[in-house]
């Protein structure tokens, strides 16, 4: 778990407050998307975490502790960070960046090539192709599966990513997004992701931290941020599209009417999207569709109507 209180930053040699008295309380095993205008904050708010800055007032703890308690030092080894451009060592090979913490902790070079490979698999890299592979031979999308892997390494409770996909083009971006997700989801960590982009916000977090001026606007679930904005910037910030994003976030199986049989001959699959399902019903002038599990059993279904009526009820929650 990662508390902060009251937390105030002025930057040495400035009199603004980057950060001003947050409070932001982020539970373990969940994800936090921070995100909000240009030089709002985020990632001083970030580097606090792991004393890359110091507060001006205010505590920061992580698993309980107070960060100004713990050395710099230890403290970093327990927490992933993760950040644009990934900085991974140009003149060493893949396996030697990953192995960067565990041999800092004294890993013997057995246990340490195992955590490579088992890495590497998770991050969707071939161990046996890439370990000896150098960054400058990666593409942009496999430099920062490399950088996440070396972030995880240890197994550090907490993740830290400061806009990790940024540098990454849309359609790869997309796909390194949901493998993360999955990914994050298996190793249960508490995890702090910066991002300018509000549909990563939506698709990483389990909950948004939304900021304006070093302050804290609201933080929420992306559900209650999109049906019920705190004010007119959170309502501004999220856009007149809010109510499409929230038929991005719910899977049709969750709005369906259950039935052992459906007469619609379109078919789709329960975890897809509304948003997609409606696009597909619009595209296909279909008046509803089937919906059916991995095997395709049907388990019930829907029409336009009903999805909008959905529409409707997700707004006003
Ligand atoms: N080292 C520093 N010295 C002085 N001021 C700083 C320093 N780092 C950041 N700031 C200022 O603190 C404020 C918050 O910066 P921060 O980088 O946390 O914002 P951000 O929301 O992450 O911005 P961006 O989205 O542009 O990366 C800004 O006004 C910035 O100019």
């Amino acid at each position: 778990m990662i508390r902060l209180e009251n937390i105030t930053k002025i930057y040495p040699g400035t009199t603004a407050k980057a950060v001003f008295d947050l409070t932001l309380e982020i539970p373990e095993g969940s994800t936090t998307a921070l995100i909000g205008p240009s030089g709002c904050g985020k990632t001083t708010t970030m580097r606090l975490i792991n004393r890359l800055e110091d507060a001006t007032r205010g505590r920061v703890f992580v698993n309980g502790e107070d960060v100004t308690a713990v050395d710099p030092v230890q403290l970093r080894r327990q927490i992933g960070y993760v950040i644009q451009n990934v900085g991974l060592f140009p003149h060493m090979n893949i396996a030697d960046n990953i192995a960067t913490v565990p041999r800092l902790l004294g890993w013997d070079r057995r246990k340490t090539d195992a955590r490579i490979d088992e890495l590497l698999h998770l991050v969707g890299l071939d161990p046996a192709a890439d370990r000896g592979r150098y960054p400058a031979e990666l593409s942009g999308g496999q430099r920062q599966r490399v950088g996440v892997a070396r972030a995880l390494a240890a197994d550090p409770p907490v993740m830290l990513m400061d806009e990790p996909f940024g540098a990454i083009d849309p359609l790869v971006r997309g796909r390194l997004q949901n493998e993360f997700k999955q990914i994050l989801q298996r190793v249960k960590k508490t995890v702090v992701i910066v991002t300018h982009d509000l549909d990563e916000a939506i698709k990483m977090g389990d909950r948004i931290a939304i900021m304006r001026d070093g302050k804290l606007c609201q933080y929420a679930t992306p559900e209650a941020i999109l049906s019920k904005p705190a004010d007119d910037f959170v309502a501004a910030f999220i856009g007149s599209d809010a109510s499409l994003k929230l038929l991005a976030l719910t899977p049709v199986g969750q709005a369906m009417t259950p039935a052992a049989q459906s007469g619609y001959p379109l078919s789709v699959n329960a975890r897809a999207s509304l948003k997609d399902v409606l696009a597909l019903m619009l595209a296909q002038d279909a008046p509803g569709v089937r919906v059916t599990d991995d095997q395709h059993q049907v388990l019930g279904e829907l029409n336009r109507q009903q999805l909008f009526h959905y529409q409707q009820t997700l707004l006003a929650a």
